[in-house]
C-alpha cells in the first residue's frame, strides 16, 4: 500500500530516525544525494542555479550543489539570507559548499538551464510575499527546466493549496513517502512528476506511524472484491434496489447499467406509473417495480443495497425514503438529491446512519451538508466522514474517500474526460454494486473512484457517460487476472 504521511507524520519519521541513531547531517546528505541523481538522470551537465531558503530545504539545495558540481557542472548557489544564520544541519553543508553564494534574486535565473527550487519545503509556514513573490513569479515565467525539491515552493505539503505564490515545477523529489500536497490539487499539477526517493528512513518507524491516509489503489481494497463463487447464483450477488425519479430519469438508468456491471446479481428500479415504462424499456435486464411498493420491498432482507439520489427530486418522498432505508440499515448510497433534501437538516441524516452507508457529494451538495467543515479537501472529507458516521466520497479530480474510522484514499489518476453529465450517477451505481455483493463500504467506495478514474483514463477525448459502464469489463477482467495469475496493473 502506498502510505500518504502528513507532514506532521514526515516531522517525526525524521525525529525518531535521528533519535535511533542516524545523524539528521546524514539525511540531509541522502536526500540532496536523491535529487542530484534524478537530475543527472535526466539531464546532462548544464548551467544549473540551485535557489536555497533558510531552513533545511535550503540545506538540502547545498548538498546538491556539491554533488553537482562534483560531476562537472557549472553550479550557481543563491540563498535567503547569510549562511551564518543557518542552523544545524543546513549550516553543516552550506560550510561544505566551497563555491559563491550570491544573495537570492532573480539575477539568479540569468543563463541557467536549469533551476533547483529549495527555497521552502515541508516548513513553508505563512504566504510567499515581496521580494520572494516576485522570485517565485520570475522562476516560472523563466525558460529554464524547474525541479522542486520535497515541495514546489509555495505549496502548502498537507494541503496542496498555494500560500501567495508558488513554483510550477516540472518535477519534484520528495523523500520517503509522499504528502497530501502532492495529490491534492493545485498541488499536484505545481510538483509535475513527483519522485519519492528513500533517504534512510525505514519502514518500520512510518508504521510506528500509524498512517491511514493512502494512494487509492487497488492493495487497498482488492482482497475484499466480491468475486462469485463457481457454485454461486444470482441470489448471492445482491439486490439493488435504485429509487428512479420521474423526470431526470437517465441518471438511475446511468447507475443501474454500472451497478449491473460492477456485478450486483439483480436489480429494479422502483418508479412511479409514469416512468415505469421509460425504466423497464431501457434494457432487459432491470426490473422495475412502482414506487408505492417502496416499504414491502424493503421488508424483503434480499434487497440488500438501496441507491436513492440521482434524478431522485429535492423533498419530502425523498427524505422519507432515506430515512426509512437509513432505519432498515441496508446498504445505502446517497447521491445527489438524497443529500440536497436535508440541506436544512443534515443532523437528521446523520442521526439515521446504521448499516454500511456511502455519500457522495461533489463540492456543491458537501457544502449544503456540511456547511461548517472548512479547510482543505482530505481533512473536510475526513471530518464529514466521521461527523456522518458514513464513507464519504468527495468527488473532483482528486477525489477523496474517507471513512468515519480515519482512513482516507486520494485518487492519483487523472480522467479530465470525466467532467460529463452522468457521470457522477455512474460512480453512485458502481459503489452500489460493489455494496449489493457485500463488499464493505470504504473498499467498496475506494474501489469504485478507482474504476471510474480508470475508465475514464483509457476512454479519454470524446467520452460520455454511457461509456463507463462498457469500459468496466475490460477493468474487471485485468482485476481478476491480477487475483488469478498476480498479473501486475
Ligand atoms: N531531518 C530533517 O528534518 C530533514 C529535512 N529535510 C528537508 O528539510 C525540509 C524541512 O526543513 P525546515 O523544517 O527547516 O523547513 P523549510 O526549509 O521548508 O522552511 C523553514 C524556514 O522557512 C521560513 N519560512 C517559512 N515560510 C516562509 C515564508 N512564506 N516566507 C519566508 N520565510 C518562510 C521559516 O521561518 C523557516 O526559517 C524538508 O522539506 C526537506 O527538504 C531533508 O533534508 C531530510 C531530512
Ligand atoms: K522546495
Amino acid at each position: 500500500m502506498q502510505e500518504i504521511l502528513t507532514v506532521a507524520q514526515m516531522y517525526e519519521a525524521d525525529r525518531r530516525t535521528i533519535e535511533s541513531g542516524v545523524r539528521g547531517e546524514i539525511l540531509m546528505e541522502n536526500a540532496g544525494q536523491a535529487v542530484s541523481d534524478e537530475i543527472v538522470k535526466r539531464f546532462s551537465p548544464r548551467a544549473v542555479s540551485v535557489l536555497c531558503g533558510p531552513g533545511n530545504n535550503g540545506g538540502d539545495g547545498f548538498v546538491i550543489a556539491r554533488l553537482l558540481r562534483d560531476q562537472g557542472w557549472n553550479v550557481r548557489v543563491g540563498l535567503l539570507g547569510d549562511v551564518e544564520k543557518l542552523a544545524g544541519d543546513a549550516r553543516i553543508h552550506a560550510e561544505k559548499w566551497s563555491g559563491i553564494v550570491e544573495r537570492l534574486s532573480p539575477a539568479m535565473l540569468v543563463g541557467a538551464d536549469l533551476v533547483v527550487d529549495c527555497i521552502f519545503g515541508a516548513g513553508l509556514s505563512r504566504d510567499i510575499e515581496g521580494d520572494l513573490a516576485v522570485l517565485v513569479t520570475a522562476i516560472n515565467e523563466c525558460p529554464a527546466a524547474v525541479v522542486a525539491v520535497d515541495m514546489p515552493s509555495g505549496t502548502d505539503g498537507t494541503t496542496g493549496q498555494i500560500r501567495g505564490v508558488a513554483v510550477d515545477a516540472d518535477f519534484t523529489v520528495s523523500f520517503c513517502r509522499p504528502k497530501p500536497g502532492h495529490y491534492l490539487l493545485p498541488g499536484k499539477d505545481l510538483c509535475g512528476q513527483c519522485i519519492i526517493r528513500d533517504i534512510g528512513i525505514s519502514a518500520d518507524i512510518v508504521g510506528s506511524l500509524a498512517p491511514d491516509i493512502f494512494i487509492n489503489t487497488p492493495e487497498i481494497w482488492e482482497s475484499y472484491i466480491p468475486w462469485p463463487a463457481n457454485s454461486g447464483h444470482k441470489y448471492q450477488r445482491g439486490h439493488v434496489l435504485a429509487v428512479g425519479g420521474t423526470h431526470a430519469t437517465g441518471a438511475v438508468r446511468l447507475a443501474a447499467r454500472a451497478a449491473r456491471r460492477a456485478g450486483a446479481g439483480l436489480l429494479t428500479v422502483l418508479a412511479e406509473p409514469a416512468a415505469l415504462s421509460l425504466y423497464a424499456q431501457d434494457a432487459p435486464g432491470v426490473m422495475v417495480a412502482p414506487m408505492a411498493k417502496f416499504e414491502e420491498l424493503m421488508q424483503d432482507p434480499r434487497h440488500n443495497a438501496v441507491l436513492i439520489g440521482p434524478g431522485a427530486g429535492v423533498g419530502d418522498e425523498t427524505r422519507k425514503r432515506v430515512i426509512h432505508a437509513l432505519h432498515a440499515a441496508r446498504a445505502c448510497v446517497l447521491d445527489a438529491d438524497a443529500l440536497t433534501s436535508f440541506a436544512d437538516d443534515p443532523s437528521t441524516l446523520f442521526f439515521a446512519v446504521q448499516g454500511a452507508t456511502v455519500m457522495t457529494p461533489h463540492e456543491g451538495e458537501f457544502a449544503r451538508l456540511f456547511d461548517n467543515l472548512a479547510g482543505d479537501k482530505l481533512s473536510r472529507a475526513r471530518a464529514a466522514a466521521k461527523r456522518s458516521g458514513s464513507v464519504v466520497i468527495l468527488k473532483g479530480t482528486d477525489s477523496i474517500v474517507a471513512a468515519p474510522d480515519g482512513r482516507a484514499v486520494i485518487n492519483d489518476v487523472f480522467a479530465p474526460w470525466l467532467a460529463t453529465a452522468g457521470s457522477g450517477d455512474v460512480l453512485a451505481g458502481l459503489v452500489t454494486g460493489l455494496l449489493a455483493q457485500g463488499m464493505p463500504a470504504f473498499e467498496a467506495a475506494a474501489m469504485a473512484v478507482w474504476l471510474h478514474a480508470q475508465a475514464g483514463q483509457a476512454f479519454g477525448p470524446g467520452l460520455i457517460a454511457e461509456d463507463i459502464p462498457d469500459a468496466l469489463p475490460g477493468l474487471l477482467a485485468r482485476l481478476w487476472q491480477r487475483k488469478a495469475h498476480g498479473v501486475v496493473m
